[in-house]
């Protein structure tokens, strides 16, 4: 289908605007007309695929953030390897690490019985970011949509622009303002961390060499560090899991900054928002530690200004029929 399915554009194509000059904006009654049920198609695979495996809402809100911050909210993540792909999947940050691509299958085959070639994946994974959110317990927020789907891949953008679990606070803002997102932003979106699991080899530096001098990092709680070296040995246990919010794991809520104030949060990345040397997010994090619906709030704002970043709107990009194929 060559038109995009959206009904509320300035669609000024016949006043003489270049697809480029044309104001195609995402918006969130983008499938009111077209496929008025596709969060409700979205909502009820997400409830199954939750109940058979809680973690699955941590892969897919993390999904969506892999996605978008490699040539934006394009679902280029979704590629398989091909002739003319070299998939994401295969980046060091995705590789053996990011999951949730059966359940954004399902999603789209119900979407294309129900409403054909008219949903994108890139939609689709926004929706099921957000669809896990609210299934945790967080919040919900209005979800701008009509996105496009890409039709290249970047495995070099996703082994350049994703932030590394050992970055510093400079790090993570550079990885972060490189795509137009703020220190805000920054320690919101990665209370994301609230749900989900990370493996032994992304935290395994803290424990053992923090400083290239074989000892642990000092702002770790002595006895979370115990805990952590159970399951988390010296050599080898690279793929065992430990949970990013021990407290509620499953929970979507601000018990994650409550662990960091007490030096508990799993990640370096994580630490380094309250001890890092930016000012700043220290106090945000007291904030949302001392204040769960500052933080929901934020969140929610915050997950909008990611699933902004650079979607193919209008004549760019296409529909995918499969999620891991071009049409
Ligand atoms: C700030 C920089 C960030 C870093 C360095 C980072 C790093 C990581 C790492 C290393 C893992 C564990 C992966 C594994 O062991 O396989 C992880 C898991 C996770 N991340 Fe992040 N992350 C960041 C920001 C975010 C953001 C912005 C979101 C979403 C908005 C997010 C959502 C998640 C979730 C939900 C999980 C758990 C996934 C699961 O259980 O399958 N992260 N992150
Ligand atoms: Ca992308
Ligand atoms: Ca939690």
């Amino acid at each position: 289908q060559a038109h995009p399915a959206g009904f509320n554009f300035g669609w000024g194509g016949h006043h003489g605007g270049t697809t480029r000059g044309m104001s195609f904006g995402l918006s969130p009654q983008f499938y009111q007309f077209s496929c008025p049920q596709a969060n409700d198609i979205v909502m009820s695979v997400l409830e199954k695929a939750i109940a058979k495996d809680i973690r699955t809402a941590a892969s897919l809100l993390r999904l969506h953030f892999h996605d978008c911050f490699v040539q934006g909210c394009d679902a280029s993540i979704l590629l398989d390897d091909s002739a003319a792909i070299a998939s994401e999947k295969n980046g060091g940050p995705n590789k053996n690490s990011v999951r949730g691509f059966e359940v954004i299958d399902k999603i789209k085959s119900k979407l294309e019985q129900a409403c054909p070639q008219t949903v994108s994946c890139a939609d689709i994974v926004a929706l099921a970011a957000r669809g896990s959110t609210v299934l945790s317990g967080g919040p919900n927020w209005e979800l701008p949509l009509g996105r496009r789907d890409s039709k290249t891949a970047s495995l070099r953008g996703s082994n350049k622009n994703i932030p590394p679990p050992n970055a510093t606070i400079e790090g993570l803002l550079t990885f972060f303002k490189r795509q137009g997102l703020d220190e805000v932003d920054l320690v919101a979106l990665s209370g994301a961390h609230t749900i989900g699991v990370a493996k032994c080899a992304t935290f395994k530096q803290r424990l053992y060499n923090q400083n290239g001098n074989n000892q642990p990092d000092e702002n770790l709680d002595k006895s979370f560090y115990f805990d952590l070296k159970t399951v988390c040995p010296k050599s080898g246990g690279d793929n065992k899991i430990s949970p990013l919010d021990f407290g509620s794991p499953r929970m979507f809520d601000n018990t994650y900054y409550k662990l960091l104030l007490r030096g508990k949060g799993l990640l370096n990345s994580d630490e380094v928002l309250l001890t890092g040397s930016v000012k700043e997010t220290h106090e945000l994090v007291k904030k949302y530690a001392q204040d769960e619906s500052l933080f929901f709030e934020q969140f929610a704002l915050s997950m909008i200004k990611l699933g902004n970043l650079r979607p193919l709107t209008g004549f760019n990009g296409e529909v995918r029929k499969n999620c891991r194929l071009v049409n």
